[in-house]
């Protein structure tokens, strides 16, 4: 079985890419979108509507960007945006303004997430860090409410990547793309029923760097 992490390594390997190898954060992200845009097409779903739900973290900014990819190949996309965009990180703040460059359709109407043919799920990965309530869990119940497929980003928002338990409230998704490894909650009998099929995509990030034929 291929190896699966904590939230710690998640984030300990990812400063250490940026920070000590200096790939920088937009590249992994655009990595991260770019994976999860080959699954959504790989795994043949109907993408006649898609509505990308994103929050401003950097889970929110990988989804931001697969709508992006989505809209320049022709096809119908919106995205659901949570929380605060001026409290968005840098690479949620660049991924915005690009989406906004190409005038990508934004929704403050749930309807749209009910009916859609696909939902990617972009609202938190290894970054939850308590219960979900108000909005987001608003959200949530939409996604899970819908008959379309739902593909989460990283982990099934709502899903504690360490331990496989629900937040409240938890998308329940087909299929998760999931950054570098697995995540040690994702394989819990709760973190299974939600994550569905798991993609494991390579996006530049590895547990060691000082693998000799890389050097
Ligand atoms: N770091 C990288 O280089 C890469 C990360 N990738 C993706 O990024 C996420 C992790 O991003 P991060 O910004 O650390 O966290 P999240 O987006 O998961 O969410 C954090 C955000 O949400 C707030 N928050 C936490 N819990 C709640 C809650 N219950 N209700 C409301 N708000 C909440 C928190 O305060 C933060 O503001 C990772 O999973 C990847 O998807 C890429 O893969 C590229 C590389
Ligand atoms: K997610």
């Amino acid at each position: 079985m291929s190896k699966a992490i904590t939230i710690a390594e998640a984030q300990r390997y990812d400063a250490h890419t940026i920070n000590e190898i200096g790939i920088p954060a937009l590249v992994l992200m655009e990595r991260a979108a770019l994976a999860t845009f080959n699954n959504l097409l790989n795994d043949d779903f109907d993408l006649s509507r898609v509505i990308v739900v994103a929050a401003t973290g950097n889970n929110g900014g990988d989804g931001i960007a697969v709508a992006r990819l989505l809209h320049i190949r022709g096809i119908d996309v919106e995205i659901y945006l949570l929380g605060d965009p001026a409290k968005a990180t840098p690479q949620t703040a660049q991924q915005l303004k690009i989406a906004n460059y190409y005038h990508i359709p934004f929704t403050t109407d749930l309807n749209h997430v009910v009916n859609a043919t696909l939902i990617v799920d972009a609202i938190f990965g290894v970054g939850l860090s308590r219960n979900i309530s108000g909005k987001f869990a608003d959200a949530i119940n939409a996604i899970n409410a819908a008959d379309a497929k739902t593909v989460s980003i990283d982990v099934p928002s709502g899903i504690n990547a360490d331990t496989g338990e629900v937040m409240g409230v938890a998308v329940v998704a087909d299929s998760t793309t999931t950054m570098a490894y697995n995540k040690i909650g994702l394989l819990t009998i709760t973190g299974k029923q939600h994550s569905g099929t798991v993609h494991i995509a390579d996006i530049g990030i590895y547990a060691q760097d000082h693998l000799e034929h890389a050097r």
